[in-house]
């Protein structure tokens, strides 16, 4: 039930509403899509930041000192080759030069003494008297240079002669220098020494060029000897260093700055990087949780109970603990997005979703599946009755009143229970176990909560058998309609029937429009259907005309997704030109909970039909939204007292002093009465004195085909008097 206490303009009515299809039991369909997921755990949490976030400036500064180092290490190795390979290029020209200036001054007093050296021991060589006249004809000769040793072999190797005494008779055959050398082919080689043996001194730390030179005969003539000339390059050495040290430290200088300036530049980037990681994470996470999350109730949607179900049962499975799954759906949920608009509608989801929340444990979890539909998951149940009380908890939370568009409205809840243990496995099962309970329970009287059981599975294939046989009635043309008179209160004569829609199913027989108007709507046949009807009952009543009858009014009921489907006004346009019917015998019927999510709407689309010339009544009148405001401005004919009022009027003082109201409203409105529901003479005396101008009901007669209508009429009207009801046995 769906209480509202409502503000001035409105009734104040807590009944239950009339029995009327249009605007019960309608709920969106249960699809049961078990896809599969991506990253369903990661989703259904909040995504945690990528720890590997790539960092440039890093990777950037890293690199780029190696980059410099190598750089710097093998420059200077370069330069340093570079600048050794010039000293001794240089050094060996000018030591080539040296050595011709020195052969030409005293090679005529060695050559003797070269060519008998062969002879001669190492010993021998040494005591020789010539020694010291060539040690002193060298040093007279190299004075002021800075030739710092001197050494003469002949062909063999032997170290004929050198300013250092202790090395003559020294073997140096396989030195490549001197090898070279012998070969005509000057060599030099840098070294350096820590201590050396100059012509009169020992000197330390020095970088030497030893350059091995061949003594040619005549000056250009066959190799007679090798001279070995040591010459101090340590200041060349100094200064090349210096300038080495020079140019690295601005190779190292412009390097940096190079560095700094590209440093900054990818320490910008890197920043631009991180902000955009950071904003593709925060997307991937609003993504990830709008994925599993309902954006309205905020509670995580259909997804995220698929992953989760599937946990539970497993957790089930290895602890031996049954779980159970409350399948929630609001009572008339409908009703309040259909009077009170979407924006109370969903206002209400929100408040049921934290109401729900509110019940549970911290284990348990509730999920928005879709629409008005809750899911809850309840963990180690050990007995059915911890499920029963959570369902009980539920509802009572939901039997508070919430104040909905400025309305007090109470929001019932219809819940379905099923238990799972470790053996049940299927998810879809269980949703579908669940939803028939739910549905059961819905059927029972709703505000209520069912277990399920095993009968509810054939209820639900029985609901989808239905929907199936009900896409080929249209065409298999299994739609009857019957008619149901209404009787002027005063004449006590016909003046209307009501065309009621009738299934006539090839197995089940007559189906009422309880059972099929939902399940239409559901499937958005009513509008093919209610055209139909439309048709249908305009073209009986013009066949009425034809055969000579008395023309009466026919109404049709119109369903709220016809009243909003726009095509309404044409679709009667239509109607009236196919079936020849004078507009002013179409009468519409209408319910108030039609107009209220947009009256001015509601209004227009009335108007637009009065402008054809048909009737308009407003249908079950008390058992919604009444608003008075609206009311004065609907251009309708006919106000019909809902049945729950007329049924218990005479004993119920209540349902009287409505049906007094509603009279005197209609009264007062200059609308025409009708009530529906009469069935004995008590509710028709009552009636009269309100004022009634029509009556409808058992009393007078229950809906019948169209033939069986028409010899009732017949009768009426041959016997030139008040047309006498239908009988009540039929
Ligand atoms: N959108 C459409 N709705 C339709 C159409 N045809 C019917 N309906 C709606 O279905 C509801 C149930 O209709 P039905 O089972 O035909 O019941 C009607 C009457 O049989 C019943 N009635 C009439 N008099 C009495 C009575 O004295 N006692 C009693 N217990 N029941 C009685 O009331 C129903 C008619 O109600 P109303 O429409 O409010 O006048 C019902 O809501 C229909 O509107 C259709 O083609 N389209």
């Amino acid at each position: 039930m769906i209480a509202y206490l409502c503000a001035p303009h409105a009734l104040v009515l807590q009944k239950e509403a009339s029995h009327r299809l249009r605007p019960k039991v309608s709920r969106p369909r249960t699809r049961y899509v078990i896809g599969r997921l991506h990253s369903q755990r990661a989703a259904a949490h909040p995504a945690s930041t990528s720890p590997l976030m790539f960092r440039l400036s890093r990777y950037y500064s890293i690199a780029s000192l190696v980059g410099i180092s190598i750089v710097v290490v093998v420059l200077s190795w370069f330069y340093r080759q570079l600048a050794i390979e010039t000293l001794l290029a240089h050094q060996t020209r000018s030591n080539v030069d040296l050595t011709r200036s020195y052969a030409n001054a005293i090679w005529h007093r060695f050559d003797a003494f070269v060519s008998a050296s062969g002879e001669w021991s190492a010993e021998d060589l040494r005591r020789r008297p010539e020694v010291a006249s060539l040690h002193a004809a060298t040093l007279a000769q190299m004075h002021g240079m800075n030739v710092v040793k001197v050494k003469v072999y002949n062909l063999s190797g032997t170290t004929v002669y050198s300013s250092e005494a202790g090395q003559i008779g020294e073997d140096k055959h396989d030195n490549p220098g001197f090898l070279s050398a012998r070969a005509g082919k000057p060599a030099s080689e840098i070294v350096f020494r820590d201590q050396f043996y100059a012509f009169e001194e020992v000197i330390a730390d020095r970088n030497l060029i030893a350059t091995y030179l061949p003594i040619h005969e005549h000056g250009n003539g066959p190799v007679k000897a090798v001279f070995e000339v040591y010459t101090d390059v340590t200041p060349l050495v100094a200064k090349m260093e210096a300038t080495q040290t020079k140019i690295i430290t601005g190779v190292v200088l412009a390097l940096a700055l190079l560095y700094l300036f590209l440093f900054l530049i990818v320490r910008r980037a890197d920043q631009i990087i991180t902000r955009q990681d950071r904003e593709r994470q925060d997307n991937e996470q609003r993504i990830r949780h709008q994925a599993f999350h309902d954006s309205l109730t905020g509670l995580p949607n259909r997804n995220s109970f698929l992953e989760h179900i599937s946990e539970a049962i497993d957790r089930s499975k290895r602890s031996g603990n049954p779980g159970a799954l409350l399948f929630l759906d609001l009572d008339r949920f409908k009703l309040v997005n259909d009077s009170l608009g979407h924006d109370a509608g969903d206002q209400l989801l929100r408040i049921t979703a934290s109401r729900i929340q509110k019940c549970l444990r911290e284990t348990d979890m509730a999920f928005r599946m879709s629409g008005d539909e809750f899911v809850v998951i309840l963990e180690s149940v050990d007995k059915g009755e911890h499920a029963a009380l959570a369902a009980q908890r539920v509802m009572q939370e939901m039997a508070v009143p919430m104040s909905l568009s400025g309305c007090e409205v109470i929001v019932n809840v219809s819940i379905g229970i099923t238990t799972f243990a470790g053996d049940s496995a299927d998810v879809q099962a269980l949703l579908k176990e669940a939803d028939s309970a739910m549905y059961r329970a819905k059927q029972v009287g709703q505000n209520h909560y069912e277990f399920h059981t095993p009968d509810m599975n054939s209820a639900a294939h029985e609901r989808l058998s239905m929907e199936t046989d009900l896409q080929r009635a249209l065409q298999n043309q299994e739609f009857v309609l019957h008619y149901q008179p209404k009787i002027d209160t005063a004449t006590k004569a016909i003046v209307s029937v009501e065309a009621l829609l009738r299934w006539n199913h090839p197995t089940r027989g007559l189906v009422l429009p309880n059972t099929f108007i939902p399940l239409l709507e559901d499937t958005g046949l009513i509008n093919p259907v209610g055209e139909w009807v439309l048709l249908q009952a305009a073209c009986q009543a013009q066949a009425w005309i034809d055969a000579g009858l008395e023309p009466i009014r026919m109404s049709v009921n119109i369903s709220a997704k016809q009243f909003r489907s726009h095509i309404l006004v044409e679709t009667v346009r239509r109607t009236l030109g196919a079936s020849q019917l004078e507009s002013r015998y179409l009468e519409l019927e209408l319910t108030e909970s039609m107009f209220i999510e947009n009256a001015e709407r509601s209004i227009q689309i009335m108007q637009e039909l009065k402008c054809l010339g048909v009737s308009l009544s407003i249908d079950d009148f008390g058992s919604g939204y009444s608003s008075l405001a609206y009311l004065k401005q609907f251009p309708v004919d006919y106000l019909k007292i809902d049945r729950s009022f007329v049924t218990d009027l005479v004993s119920n003082k209540k349902d009287a002093a409505i049906a007094v109201a509603i009279a005197a409203l209609a009264h007062s409105l200059d609308l025409k009465l009708v009530a529906e529901g009469v069935e004995d003479q008590a509710q028709v005396e009552f009636l009269e004195k309100q004022g009634c101008h029509e009556l409808q009901g058992y009393l007078f007669g229950r809906p019948v085909s169209a033939e069986e209508l028409e010899q009732v009429l017949r009768q009426a009207d041959r016997g030139q008097e008040a047309r006498r009801p239908v009988d009540t046995a039929a």
